[in-house]
């Protein structure tokens, strides 16, 4: 990849805020500002070098949709031709067009006329199915590599609710950017774009989400476009990017997309939705749509003689706001079929556009030829090598899973959960009348940071995917890296409430006090968590839907711990192998047999009267000699615990908590192509 000379540091944005603070009008002051802002951005982009012209033909889009007639209305409707089954519906049809780098095309049209349909195609978001027609950049098809300089910002800012602003613009920054620019030279590039899009002020504020109040909306939608703005792409595709603006803040949007555009030789394709007369005017081509037909494609200025020639000539009262007036015609069913008629009419003899295009298209016109038929793609997949990939999203992971999984809430749960524990089980004695005690505590705590974990991380995948999505589509990062690092960033979260519960229980509750027994039983309480955490990954990253994934882990889990082995010894007859599919077998045999299968556990036979009425002792031999103390390994045979060794238990173990993992991230992998 060709090396430019990259100093975006030229500019300081502090400078720059107090620079202009001579200039009386604001109007002037703001916009010099704004062009200065936008040079510093202007010295290392590899856009700038790779202009894209985007052209499409004859793109249709459809959609099979189900039609359920009910048994009571065929009954009701018997004459008529009432069947339940799918149809075809088009949502788009035979649309053409073209952009060219340094321009704005904006797509208007009524509400559900396919404009953010018609993007999503664009911006390849759509998949293959139900699409047909062309999409290319300089005359070549999209490829994977090209993907990256293709920016899309979509109408609903995705984000990761707990970071700052200027956190998540700093992650894209140093996972897009070039490799070569220099840290130091990203973070200033955020600096100067949060400048740009007004977004200083709330640097250091949460984006949040309904759960958590972060940023306003606007500052929302402008952190949306700040972070597609960043990672300095040839093409910039905008879902309404001023709805919910203010007009001024509408206008100085555009504005910058314009002026990025013109400077940086962007091409900018943008849905508005009823765009004011000062914002109108800043697009050079305008796409009108209708029903999912093109009603008109071609320069902005050019509509209202088109307008005319269709006998439709713009009253004087509409002179300050034409697209106010061209969606009030569309809203009229008569007008609007026939403007779509009219066009269709026109293009009769170039069905899918190209001559169309052709005109319009800057590609066979341009001085830089050249570079506008040039293929527009990189050499490499990814702008972060993949070990900086690992580190950057381990940290936005662990930034981001912190406040989720060791909220305040989930650390003062535990230290209840702990006390209670203590109390319910304190200091409980070696002795047999307390054996069920023992063994009821320790399978406690070998399920209860099971239950936990799995609630937590079977929606990792889930509520991340609308992000890993949006990134994936533009090549930020492999999967495998944002799989390794959920595991890396997650794991000391997830374990940090076992430890903080199973010290303290196990040292109050009396159990064998032996050192190295009581790190082997901490460390199987671990496993068994983390196992429990892989099925969680499974589970979350097979099914990918919040409540189908809590309702299927939640009655995986029950499942497994009636397997357990401490609610049900004795299976039925031919189903005794059920319980070697419970990862809960093999940790609770672990367990019992680290605090059992020792000389020291020995437990004192009941005195009289210290049982249960009805309750036989266990003291009993059968050849009537006495015993006074009962060891610990009868009571692993009694509870049917001893038919694996500790080892295989323990490689069992391991082995699900591996491969597991492993599944979960070839069925993520799977989902995420599909979806
Ligand atoms: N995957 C889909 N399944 C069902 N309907 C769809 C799908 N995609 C689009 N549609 C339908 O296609 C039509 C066009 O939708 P689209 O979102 O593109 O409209 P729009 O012009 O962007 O509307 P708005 O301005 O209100 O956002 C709508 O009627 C929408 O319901």
């Amino acid at each position: 990849m060709e090396q430019i000379k990259y100093d975006p540091t030229e500019v300081d944005s502090e400078k720059t805020s107090t620079k202009f603070e001579d200039i009386d009008d604001p109007l002037e002051r703001s916009a010099k500002k704004r062009t200065e802002l936008i040079q510093s951005t202007e010295q290392g982009s590899i856009s700038a070098e790779k202009p894209a012209c985007v052209e499409w033909h004859g793109i249709s889009y459809s959609i099979s949709e189900e039609n359920n007639v009910s048994w009571w209305d065929k009954i009701r409707n018997s004459d008529s031709k009432l069947e339940s089954g799918n149809h075809v519906r088009k949502i788009i049809e035979n649309i053409h067009g073209c952009a060219n780098p340094g321009e704005v095309l904006a797509i208007i049209g009524p509400s559900g006329c396919g404009k953010t349909t018609l993007l999503n195609i664009l911006g390849d978001r759509v998949g293959s199915k139900g699409v047909e027609g062309t999409i290319t950049l300089n005359g070549h098809k999209i490829t994977k590599n090209s993907k990256r300089f293709v920016a899309y910002c979509t109408q609903d800012a995705i984000f990761f609710s707990h970071l700052t602003v200027k956190e998540t613009l700093s992650y894209t920054a140093r996972l897009r950017l070039p490799r070569e620019v220099p840290r130091r030279d990203k973070l200033k590039q955020v600096e100067n774009i949060m400048e740009l899009l007004n977004l200083t002020k709330c640097a250091n504020t949460i984006i949040g989400d309904h759960m958590t109040r972060g940023v306003s909306g606007g500052e929302r939608k402008r952190a949306n476009i700040a972070s597609e703005l960043l990672t300095d792409p040839s093409v910039i595709l905008l879902d309404e990017p001023t709805s919910g603006l203010d007009s001024s803040l509408a206008l100085e949007i555009t504005k910058i997309l314009k002026e990025f555009a013109v400077k940086q030789k962007k091409t900018i394709i943008m849905v508005v939705h009823q765009p004011s007369s000062e914002v109108f005017e800043t697009f050079d081509k305008l796409m009108v749509m209708a029903d999912g037909h093109m009603v008109y494609f071609g320069e902005r200025a050019g509509l209202v003689d088109y307008l005319a020639d269709q006998g439709y000539k713009c009253p004087p009262n509409f002179n300050f706001n034409l697209a106010n007036y061209a969606l009030e015609l569309l809203n009229d069913n008569t007008i609007k079929q026939k403007l779509i008629n009219a066009y269709t009419h026109k293009t009769r003899d170039d069905p899918t556009g190209k001559q169309v295009v052709e005109r319009y298209s800057r590609r066979t016109r341009a001085d830089d030829q050249s570079k506008l038929n040039a293929p527009v793609t990189s050499e490499r997949h990814w702008e972060a090598t993949f070990l900086q990939q690992l580190s950057i999203l381990t940290e936005r992971n662990f930034k981001q899973s912190r406040k989720i999984i060791l909220s305040r809430l989930s650390i003062s749960l535990a230290i209840t959960m702990t006390i209670s524990t203590i109390i319910i089980w304190f200091q409980i004695p070696f002795a047999e009348p307390n054996i069920d005690d023992r063994v009821s505590n320790i399978f406690f705590g070998c399920t209860n940071w099971t239950f936990y974990v799995m609630s937590e991380s079977v929606l990792s995948f889930p509520l991340e995917l609308d992000m890993l999505m949006k990134e994936r589509q533009s090549r930020t990062y492999r999967l495998l890296s944002y799989y390794l690092s959920k595991q890396i960033a997650e794991l000391p979260l997830v374990l940090f409430n076992p430890i903080l519960f199973t010290i303290p229980v196990y040292w109050a509750t009396n159990l064998l006090p032996d050192f190295g027994r009581f790190v082997a039983y901490l460390i199987v309480v671990l496993l068994g968590v983390l196992t429990s955490q892989s099925f969680a990954y499974f589970f979350g990253a097979t099914i990918l839907d919040v409540q189908k994934s809590i309702s299927i882990s939640l009655i995986f889990l029950i499942i497994t711990m009636l397997l357990g082995g401490f609610y049900i010894k004795h299976l039925p007859t031919g189903l005794t192998w059920l319980k070697y599919l419970s990862f809960l077998k093999y940790s609770y045999s672990l367990l019992m047999q680290i605090q059992l299968d020792s000389p020291k556990a020995q437990f004192r036979c009941a005195r009289p009267g210290e049982l249960l009425a009805g309750e036989l002792s266990k003291c009993n031999a059968g050849d009537n000699s006495p015993m006074s103390s009962i060891p610990g390994i009868s009571i692993i045979e009694n509870q049917g615990l001893n038919d694996l060794p500790w080892y295989a238990n323990l490689i069992v173990l391991l082995g699900l908590c591996f491969v597991v993992r492993v599944l979960a991230y070839y069925s993520l992998r799977k989902n995420s192509r599909r979806e």
